[in-house]
């Protein structure tokens, strides 16, 4: 065991090694040196973290915001804690379109944005003077091992989306149509197998839409079928399922770790670096073991897929990868064949492609299965919002005699674009994302605040250079300010064009792509694959919906946070995610 006690006579002109009493068993020798400077080192910052708290002003001590629930992690644990949604929802109306968040003893204040301009500032036009947090460039850079879209910034970044971009077109995913509507088939005939067998027994909808998602987007995205749907899917099925499923809502519990992931990362020689992220399994702290075991699996997988993909194009070009599970027509495919054209300067390396590949998959595998699987709860609410639904898809099946609808068919269905549109502006998938200032900057705001101290009115504001940013999306598409009152309720008709919501809709304007919203975000690091996933959840319902309907259960089903949103059926939170269901047959009924 280790005693340490602090010498009273601080101000002595002793040295710093003889103030620390240090009694170890094993107190001499090259380790009981080495635990003594860890030691010193760490008393000097707790000293200095205690010292600042208790003389540094905030730059933003005028700023209103909520109270942190713990001193020293400070925002942090409200913020990114699984039971934290109702903080980010009601943020704007508690706070203010701007809100401070306190930091704890070893950081510094946050603010919490949901200001329009502000955010067309921080995301638009001075997007280079707020990156990614470094907190976040570490995770994801670890996550995808290397330099992916979520972790490089600049000129880097740039280069990465102008490949990229031109991959996720409307031209480019439209044809992806046909595969996306074999997969929801495929979906729906398992579903159907599992309803007939087993009339009224309820189903684990999340679980079937995941896999569902997993099909989707490993097929559409790099070319690659994990046979998710079949009934006897193999065990690299399950092992990278699981991860994809579990990385992220692991990686979000790790929050006192995040200032340490950047420099860990970087850390040189390789071997040290790999010794240390190998105590992740020595450590006992189940998510960050769980974290290690995702993202061990993950890459292999990636490489290994690209490695076979590239093989095949080297051997025999594009023609060589129709035979591929998407015929040729996924994203990675049409990515690699721009690359080959790409000048040297512009071209990604293998390495990159790799890490696209990562970032595409999980950037589209949870949020994805996520809202898909929030349309069929909202569904099983409101079972008038699936009958009203239904009519408007079996209509336009029967125009097309029963032959699938396409991409263009799909976004022509009002009601089936303003239900979701709504869903995806009231839950969307990632809650917030943040970011940190690398550059003093004046924003402006489009809804002064009130300083706490003089009751001014504040109408910019001067983010200080190191300030974490966080970008509120879930508070601003819930801004009673921007949407009116009846903003917290989930009302598809305002996307219609009625005339009560006419006069709001019409002066709404936000630097959000989609919508107005910020689901997809906005400026140069929007979301690429947002007609991906629209064309995705889109077919799921128009091939599910006039098959069954969907009936809650007596579960009550909790979303909570974990960068993205899961649901949990309360009181059975170990269990994992999961959202319990009734499905009957359409036809059985008539
Ligand atoms: C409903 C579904 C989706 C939502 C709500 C969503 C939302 C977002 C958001 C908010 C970001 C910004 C993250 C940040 O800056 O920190 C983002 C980035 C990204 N998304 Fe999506 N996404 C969805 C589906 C997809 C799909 C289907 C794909 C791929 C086919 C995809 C690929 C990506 C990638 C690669 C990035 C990183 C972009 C960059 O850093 O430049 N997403 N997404």
């Amino acid at each position: 065991m280790v005693v340490l006690s602090i010498d009273p006579q601080f101000a002595s002109s002793m040295g710093l090694s003889q103030m620390l009493h240090l009694n170890f068993p094993f107190a001499d020798g090259a380790l009981g040196l080495l635990v003594k400077a860890a030691l010193i080192v760490v008393v000097i910052r707790l000293f200095t973290a205690v010292y600042n708290l208790a003389t540094k002003r905030s730059p933003y001590e005028n700023i209103a915001g909520p109270e942190p629930s713990s001193a020293m992690l400070g925002y942090l644990a409200d913020v990114h804690g699984m039971d934290s949604l109702d903080l980010h929802f009601t943020m704007t109306e508690r706070y203010g379109h701007v809100a401070r968040l306190k930091g704890g003893l070893f950081g510094s204040d946050g603010l919490y944005i949901s200001d329009p301009l502000a955010l067309h500032s921080i995301l638009v036009k001075d997007q280079y003077n707020f990156p990614e947090s470094t907190d976040f460039s570490g995770l994801f850079g670890i996550v995808h091992h290397g330099e992916s879209l979520s972790s490089v910034s600049g000129k880097e970044h740039k280069q990465q989306r102008k490949i990229l971009n031109p991959v996720f077109t409307a031209a480019h995913v439209s044809k992806l149509s046909s595969l996306f509507h074999r997969i929801a088939t495929e979906l729906r005939d398992r579903l159907r197998t599992e309803v007939e067998s087993n009339p009224g027994a309820t189903l684990d909808i999340l679980d079937c839409l995941s896999r569902a998602a997993l099909e989707l987007i490993s097929q559409g995205g790099i070319g690659h079928t994990f046979n998710a749907l079949e009934n006897m899917s193999s065990k690299g099925f399950h092992e990278f399922h699981a991860a994809l499923k579990d990385v992220l809502p692991c990686s979000s519990k790790l929050f006192p770790i995040f200032p340490f992931l950047e420099s860990w990362r970087n850390k040189k020689p390789v071997w040290l670096r790999r010794f240390l992220g190998n105590l992740a399994y020595v450590i006992p702290w189940p998510s960050l073991r769980r974290f290690k075991e995702c993202i061990d699996i993950m890459y292999p997988t990636c490489a290994k897929i690209f490695h076979e993909k590239k093989k095949l194009f080297d051997e025999g070009g594009i023609d060589a990868l129709a035979n591929t599970a998407s015929g040729g027509r996924d994203l990675t495919t049409v990515l690699m064949q721009a690359n080959s054209e790409a000048d040297k300067e512009n071209r990604m390396p293998d390495q990159t492609v790799i890490t696209a590949m990562s970032s595409i998959l999980l950037g589209g595998q949870e949020t994805t299965s996520g809202a898909m699987c929030r349309l069929l709860d909202l569904m099983s609410l409101h079972c008038d919002l699936q009958d009203w639904l239904r009519e408007e898809i079996n209509e336009a099946l029967a125009e097309k005699n029963g032959k699938p609808l396409d991409f263009y068919e799909l976004n022509a269905l009002p009601r089936l674009d303003a239900t979701c549109r709504e869903a995806l502006r009231l839950f969307a998938p990632v809650t917030f994302v943040w970011r940190q200032t690398i550059k003093d900057t004046v924003v402006p705001l489009q809804y002064p605040i009130t300083d706490t101290k003089t009751g001014r009115e504040i109408h910019e504001i001067l983010i200080h250079e190191g300030t974490p940013v966080y970008v509120g999306i879930s508070a601003l598409n819930r801004s009673t300010t921007l949407w009116g009152p009846d903003a917290a309720q989930f009302i598809p008709e305002r996307w219609m064009g009625h005339q009560a919501y006419e006069s709001t809709m019409g002066k709404i304007k936000t630097p959000g792509v989609f919508s107005n919203t910020m689901t997809f975000l906005a400026g140069g690091r929007a979301c690429p694959g947002m007609k991906f996933a629209l064309l995705e959840i889109k077919t799921v319902m128009s091939v599910l919906l006039p098959a069954f309907r969907f009936k809650r259960t007596d579960a009550i089903v909790d979303w909570r946070l974990g960068i993205t949103l899961s649901p949990y059926v309360r009181g059975k939170e170990a269990e994992g995610p999961q959202v319990p269901m009734k499905l009957s047959l359409i036809k059985e009924e008539n």
